[in-house]
Formats: structure tokens, sequence, C-alpha cells
């Protein structure tokens, strides 16, 4: 990549190419009779592709090839037909034309190729110009050239776009068709240079600013280059056509007798083809350098440049005839003086004339390389047929016969890419630098290491030499000491004998009195021990001793005491002893007392129970209190003490026994002073005065415990009608529900069937509904739900206690809405009394009707109950109410409530009733 990216650079200025950049040329001279090009795409094209390009091709001699090609008479030509016939005849399947001087005389001549008018752009190109084009593409230059007289179709053939029929395409646009479809994009590089020759002047027609350009030759290759010249990468045909037309537009041209579009200058369009090659290079014989580089080198890539001119001139015509005058005389008069420098070259080329005299013209040291040179050259020849222009058509033909003989010597052109070379290398050398500064390293710790085992060595064995003399030595010495040392060692062994004799002496005795000092010192401290043991035994007697003195000063003490408390505790069981008689005499007149009052009781209660006996067919009324009173004479017309003749008798038992005494005597064992006592207590909690004492002394809990937990009927329903009357007082109430009164009397109102002891609670709740305050507890305790359930008996007398509790409930509920403590739906009605109550407004006794009625007005003037009042039909009932109640209050109210709820009025209205 890097490689190619340097190769375009290379070919942006040729200057940079022929003096920077260090390149190898290889000439090669190659004889070949034509060239091949494989066709592939151009993006395909690849480096193996053009090494086949190169080994497959085959040149041809190197003469100049030269076409005919015979223009088809234009307007003018045709307008003359009749004066003129024509004087050229082609005989293309010979390569043969015939120019006729006149009626007698002809000539003759063979070229190359021989294009009719009828020739197609296609053919002229493929025969005349595309093995030129192949060439190029195999690494030679190459050059097509169109010369002839003006308007004979110069430009036409060369240069055509064939912009509106491709088919008229000319060389230039085929030429570089074919030279894309042959390259890559990847390796190859194609760009151009577009010039003009003009008065003698290199224009550059890319760039028209640069005027004037310098023509040099690289004195190395012998190339012709243009000094300055654009030279532009060409990527594709449309970008050519595009470059091509902005040269065209930048050509100069004018109108001349001939042709009205002439071209006045010679076009020179250069194509620059750079094709790298790479990888294994190996077989090509020709590259001598190589054989100076190392084979890891031949890797390098080969660059082929070639370059293919194609050259339109301007028209050869005769000044006279031309009408040229002013300025275009002088144009003529250039373009005359090159052509004729061309000829003069083309002459001196085909006599192999020394002297070439290609200065003569800019023309011809452009094309220095083209004729004569290394290039592969074909010259296209156009003419017309017209015999009006017989002298330029002549010198025309005879110009291409003597271009024929022109030879040049094709050259490959090859460069090495030296700086690649050169980075290969140097990784080369430095690898192997390293590598060997690394073997000379190893190498240079290799002697070190050897170096210093040979000093080891040598220090070894100088030492072991020293050994060997030491132990020579000591060998000699050896001998003179034995004897003496064995002497030595003899007396030596006595005088040891003897010193471990009297060792073994001493060490005895030493033994002995180790011993014996052992012993003394256990004695010693066996002395020391129980020395020391008989002092802590007398320590801890003392001890004892002080303790045991204490304790008998102590207990003296204690029994003086004990004395003293005996002798008062002897007076005091005295004095106890005379409380205990005057006690127990005591105890035996209370009891006596007790006794006759019992009897009392009895008599008295057996009094009360004859007073209060209901004969049949006489109806009871209940008192406001709950309390039986008789309110009528008996039917034996025997006459009973009326309510305050009781309540006198009452009052006096109360009087004379003392309340604590009755209630006492509610928690008798024998359960007719029991039921005797609950009696008494029932009617005197009938009295207002009494009700505070009897729940002060304790009456109220000791009834609540009979109820409770009493299992006599009587018990229970005497216990509940002194409830009942208690339950008269508000204070009482508060009592009777916080002590949880309500329940009991509700599970009394579920478990009995007895319709007096169901009056008694019915009666009991009656009281209690009428404190607004407990609605909501008497309530939770279930007691409205009681209260209902107890008409089940169907009793009137229960009836009548239900309907009072319902309308004390009504009417305390209303007036605390209306004073602002209660709002919402009437809890009656949560409990379903109102159906209840609709449903037997007129079903029972007056006073138990007028209950009803009340307790349904109430409930009908709070405007939360109203849909309910009107579900369950109490509207109709309402207005009956309010015309037939028996009580005048009852209808006013009635009428009220009906009047004050508009939804009642509209009730009414639906269901057509008037009030
Ligand atoms: N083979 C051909 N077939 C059809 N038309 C042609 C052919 N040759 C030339 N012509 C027509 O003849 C006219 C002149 O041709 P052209 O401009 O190519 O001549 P020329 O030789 O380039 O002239 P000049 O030297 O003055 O530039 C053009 O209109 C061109 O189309």
């Amino acid at each position: 990549m890097a490689s190619h990216s340097q190769s375009r650079a290379s070919l942006r200025s040729e200057r940079y190419l022929t003096s920077a950049k260090p390149v190898g040329i290889v000439g090669v001279v190659v004889n070949r009779s034509s060239f091949r090009v494989k066709k592939v795409g151009r993006k395909r094209a690849t480096t193996s592709g053009l090494r086949a390009i190169i080994d497959d091709g085959v040149a041809d001699s190197g003469r100049v090839r030269v076409a005919v090609r015979l223009c088809p008479k234009n307007s003018e030509d045709l307008s003359h037909g009749s004066d003129f016939v024509d004087c050229i005849e082609l005989q293309p399947e010979l390569k043969m034309l015939k120019i006729r001087r006149n009626n007698w005389i002809s000539e003759s001549y063979r070229f190359d190729e021989i294009f009719a008018e009828s020739s197609s752009q296609r053919h002229v190109y493929e025969t005349a110009a595309k093995p030129v084009v192949e060439s190029v593409l195999s690494g030679y230059n190459g050059t097509v050239m169109a010369y002839g007289q003006t308007g004979t179709g110069k430009t036409h053939t060369i240069g055509w776009l064939g912009k509106d029929d491709p088919s008229e395409r000319g060389v230039m646009v085929r030429a570089m068709e074919d030279i894309f479809a042959n390259t890559s994009t990847l390796n190859d590089t194609v760009s151009i240079t577009y010039l003009q020759l003009y008065l003698e002047t290199i224009q550059d027609l890319l760039e028209p600013e640069k005027n004037d350009l310098f023509i040099s030759e690289d004195p190395k290759s012998g190339e012709i280059l243009v000094r300055g010249a654009a030279i532009v990468e060409v990527r594709d045909i449309e970008n050519f056509l595009e470059l091509l037309q902005v040269g065209e537009a930048n050509r100069h041209a004018a109108n001349t007798k001939f042709n009205t579009e002439s071209s006045r200058s010679h076009a020179i369009l250069m194509v620059h083809v750079q094709r790298t090659s790479r990888g294994q290079e190996e077989n090509r014989s020709s590259l001598v350098i190589r054989s100076s580089i190392s084979s890891s080198s031949s890797s390098i890539p080969i660059v082929l440049k070639s370059k293919l001119l194609i050259v339109d001139l301007a028209g050869s015509e005769r000044i006279d005839k031309s009408g040229s005058e002013g300025h275009m005389l002088e144009e003529a008069k250039f373009i005359n003086l090159s052509l004729t420098s061309l000829g003069k070259c083309i002459n001196a080329l085909a006599e192999n004339s020394l002297h070439i005299p290609t200065r003569d013209s800019k023309l011809t040291r452009l094309l220095q390389d083209s004729l004569g040179g290394t290039a592969k050259t074909s010259l296209i020849i156009t003419i017309g047929a017209s015999a009006r222009h017989f002298s330029e058509t002549s010198s025309t033909i005879l110009f291409g016969q003597r271009a024929m003989k022109v030879v040049n010597t094709v050259k490959l052109k090859e460069e090495y890419d030296y700086e690649k070379l050169c980075r290969k290398l140097e990784k080369q050398i430095d690898h192997l630098t390293s590598e060997m500064e690394r073997q000379q390293k190893l190498r240079k710790s290799d002697k070190e290491n050897m170096e210093r085992r040979l000093k080891q060595c040598e220090a070894c064995l100088a030492e072991t030499e020293k050994i060997l003399v030491v132990k020579e030595k000591h060998h000699l010495e050896n001998f003179g000491f034995q004897s003496l040392l064995a002497d030595t060692t003899r007396m030596y062994e006595e005088k040891v004998a003897e010193l471990v004799e009297q060792l073994q002496i001493e060490h005895s005795q030493r033994a002995t009195l180790e011993d014996h000092l052992t012993s003394v010192q256990q004695q010693l401290s066996d002395n020391i021990s129980s020395l020391k043991k008989q002092q802590k035994a007398m320590d801890e007697l003392h001890l004892n001793l002080n303790e045991m003195s204490k304790k008998n000063e102590e207990a003296a003490s204690v029994i003086l005491l004990m004395k003293a408390g005996k002798d008062e505790l002897l007076s005091e069981k005295e004095l106890l002893c005379q409380d205990l008689k005057a006690s127990q005499e005591k105890l035996l007149h209370e009891e006596m007392h007790r006794k006759s009052l019992e009897d009392e009781i009895i008599r008295l209660n057996q009094v009360l129970t004859k007073n209060t006996e209901v004969p049949k067919g006489i109806g009871n009324t209940i008192g406001p209190s709950g309390l039986e009173y008789t309110v009528n004479s008996s039917k034996h017309g025997k006459p009973r003490e009326n309510i305050p003749g009781q309540r006198a008798t009452i009052a006096k038992i109360f009087e004379e026994v003392g309340i604590s005494n009755i209630l006492n005597l509610l928690k008798s064992d024998d359960l007719d002073i029991q039921t005797h006592a609950v009696k008494v207590v029932a009617n005197l909690a009938a009295e207002d005065v009494n009700q505070q004492r009897i729940v002060e002394e304790g009456g109220l809990d000791a009834l609540l415990f009979l109820l409770d937990s009493s299992e006599d009927a009587t018990i229970q329903r005497l216990s509940a009608g002194a409830l009942a009357n208690l339950a008269m007082n508000g204070m009482n109430q508060d009592l009777i529900i916080s002590k949880g009164g309500a329940r009991l009397l509700a599970r009394m109102a579920s478990r009995s069937d007895d319709p007096q002891a169901l009056r008694m609670v019915a009666g009991a709740i009656a009281n209690l509904c009428g404190n607004d305050r407990l609605h909501m507890l008497l309530k939770e305790d279930g007691g409205i739900k009681a209260l209902l359930s107890m008409v089940r008996c169907m009793h009137s007398n229960v009836i009548a206690q239900v309907a009072r509790g319902m309308a004390n409930f009504a009417k305390c509920e209303s007036r605390s809405i209306n004073q602002g403590y209660w709002k919402g739906r009437s809890l009656l009605i949560e409990d379903d009394a109102l159906n209840w109550m609709v449903a037997n407004c007129t079903t029972f006794s007056d006073s138990t009707r007028h209950h009803i009625e009340l307790a349904l007005c109430h409930l009908a003037q709070n405007e939360d109950n109203a849909l309910d009042v009107i579900k369950s039909g109490g509207v109709k009932e309402l207005l009956r109410i309010s015309q037939e109640s028996s009580r005048e209050d009852i209808c006013k109210l009635a009428k009220k409530v009906l009047k004050s709820n508009p939804v009642f009025s509209a009730e009414l209205e639906r269901l057509k009733l008037n009030y």
C-alpha cells in the first residue's frame, strides 16, 4: 500500500520523478511481433495478471504501422461532385489504394490497413490503435497519431467523444476504456496530461494558464518530458470524459475554408500508466540488477511505467488553398512548419540518416520517442477521395509511405522501489545486528564462566598440593611422638585411676552426708508444719470461743425480752379473751336479731306477695319506674293496699332493717331468703329516694351478679325488675351500661321465654333507651336488637315495653339531632326497627300504638332517615297518623313531619295521596 501511494505521488510531477526519486531503470530490448492483452475488469486486474501480461506479450518488429482512412465526402465535395471525379480507389482486402493523377496515370500504394468511408470507429480503433494500447498496458510506450489534410476526419478518428452515439467514440475514449478495464485501482495508477501545440507553443489544456511549457529530455532514460504540465490521475472513464471535454473547450479552433470547426493546433494526450507487481518475481531473467540483490529482496515491488501518446495533428493543407489570411495565415505557417519538420524527420528516419532533425520543431521534439524511438507507433492518415485535393491527398499518402519505413526500438521500462528495498534491508540489518550482539553477549558470558571455573580449578589444585605437603610432613613426625605418647599415656592413666578412686571415696562420703542432711531437713519441716497446724487450731478455738460468748450474751438478752413479751402477751391474751367473750355474746345477740329480722322480712314479704298478687283478668300497668303496682281492685272485690300504702310499708322495712342488711341477704345461701331479699330490693328501687343508697351500698353490683350467675328464673326476673327500676335514674343508667348490665339484659332476652321476665327486661332496656348518650353503647351491647327480638313472645305487656323503648330511643335521637349531637341514619333503622313499626302501627293497644306512632314520627323527622321511611311505606303511615291518631299532639307532629320534608310531599304525590 505504501509503495502504491508512493507511486501515485511520484506521478504527480515529472520534475519530482526525474530529479528526486532514486529509481533504477532497466532497459530491455524486445523484439516481438504483436501484443495481446488479456481483457480483465479494472478492479479485478491483479499483479499476477500483469505478470501474465508481461510474460505473454509478443512484440512486433517495431516498424511504425500506418493505416489509411478515407473520409466520407462532405457537402462541399458533393457539390463539386460533377466537376471532379474521385482520385482515390481503395482495395481494402489487398490493403492497397490507388491514386489517380489523371485518366491515364494512377499509382498504387500498400499500407498496413485501409479503412473505407464505411469503416466504423470501432474497427479503426481495434485494428490501428488497440495493439498500441495493449503494448502500453504491458509496460511499453506507444503512440497513435492521426495525420491528414484539414477536414479529412483526424479529430473524428482520434478525439470524437461519441456523447450522443457511443459507437462514434474515437481512439482516445476507446483507448482509455481499454486501459481502465485492464488496470486495478489497487495497484495501478492512470493519469493524463493533455497538451496543445499552437504557434510553436505548448499549452496545458487541463490547466490552460500553463502556457509555453518547456520540453526536456531525461538524461538517463532519454524520455521526453514536458516540464510543469499537469498530470491528473484519472479514476474512470466518466472522469476522463470530463477532463477531455475541459481540454477540448480549451483547444484552439478556427473556421477554415475546408472545415468549419478546424483544429488549428496539434493536440497531444499523454496517458501515463503505472503498474505495480508484487510477490515472487523470480523468473525475470531480464532483471540484471536482481542478481546483485540478495534473495530476501525478491518481494520488492516492480513498477512498470509506460506512456501512451495520442496525437491529433492539425490539418495539413496548402496555405493558398485553405484561404487563410492574417493571423490564420500565421497559424497555417506554423502548422505547416511543424508538419514539414515532421515530414523531414520521417524522411530522415526512413532513409536511416544519421541525423534526425527532431529539434526543428516542438512537434518533432515531442514525438521524438514515437518515431524512431522506443515506442510502438501507429499512424492513421486521413484522406479525402475528391480529386480537388489530389495534391494534398497525394502528399499525405507519400507521408504515410515514408512513415512506414521508420523503425522503432521498443523498450520495456521497469523500476525497483529502492526505498522499500532499503527499508527492508535496514530491517534485516537491524535484526542481524541485534542477533550478533546477542551472540556476542552469550559468548562473553561463556568465556567469563570458563575463566572463573579455571581459576577455581587452579585454586583447588594449589590447595590440594598444600595438603599433600602437610600430610607428608606429619607422616614423618608421627614416628617420634608415638613412644613418648605411650609412656605419657600410661602415666596419666595410672594417675587418673588414683584420682578416680579418691573421687569415688569422696563421693560416697558426700552421699552419706547428703542423706543425713536430707533426713534432718525433713524432720525439721515436719515439726514446723505440725506447729503451724496447732497454731491454726488454737486460732480457730479462740474464734469459736469469742462467737459463743457473743451468742450467749445475745441469747440472754433475747430471753429477757421474751420474758417481758410473754408477760405482755399473757395480759393481752387475757384482754382478748374478754373481748372474745363479749364479741361472742354480741354475735349471738346479732344472730338472734338477724333471725328475728329474717322472720320479719319473710313475714313482710308474705304480706307483700299477697298484696302484689295480680288476679287474673286484671291488667297490670308498668309505671314509669318499671315497678309493678296494682292499679285495680281484685276481682274478688277485696280491697288492696294502695301504692302510697305499699311505699310506706317498704319505707318502714327499709328504716327498720337497714339497706346494708337487706343487701347482705341477697348473698344468702337460702334461695327463699335470696328471693325475698331481691323482691324487697326491687321494690325499694322503685323509689327514687332509695335508689342512690341501694347503688352506693353495692346493690347494683349484687343485682348484676345475680342476673349473671343465678340459675333461678324468679331471682333473674326479680333482678331484671330491680334493674329496670334503677334504670329510671340517669346516673344509674350510666353505671348499668358501664358494668355490662345491657349485655346481661340482652342475654336474658335471648334466653328467656317467660313473658314476665321479658317484660322486666324490655322495661329495663326501654328505660336505658331514654338516654341518648348511651345509645351507641346500648346498640353495641346488643340492647336494641334484644329489645326488638322480644316482640316474638307476642305478649302485649312485653310489646308495650318494646314500643315504649323505641319511642324513647327515637325521641332522644331526634333531640340529639336537633341539638347537633348526632347525625346520620337512625341506629334503630340499622337494627331494622322501622319495618316493624310501619307494619304494627295499628296492631296493638292505644298506648302501644301511640308509642309506635311517636317513634315513627321522630324517625321521620331525621332527614337522613327519609329514604328509609319512604322505602318502608312509612309515608303512607305518617299520613294515616296525621289524620287518624287518637292523640292530638301526635297528629300534629305527623303533619309537621310530612310538611317539613319535600321528599315526603313528593312521595305522597307519587302515591296520589293528599294530606
Ligand atoms: N469517417 C467519417 N465518418 C463520418 N464523418 C466524418 C468522418 N471523417 C470526418 N467526418 C466529418 O468531417 C468533418 C471534419 O472532420 P474532422 O474535424 O475530424 O477533420 P479534421 O481532419 O480533424 O480537420 P482539421 O484538421 O481542420 O481539424 C466533421 O464534421 C466530421 O464529422
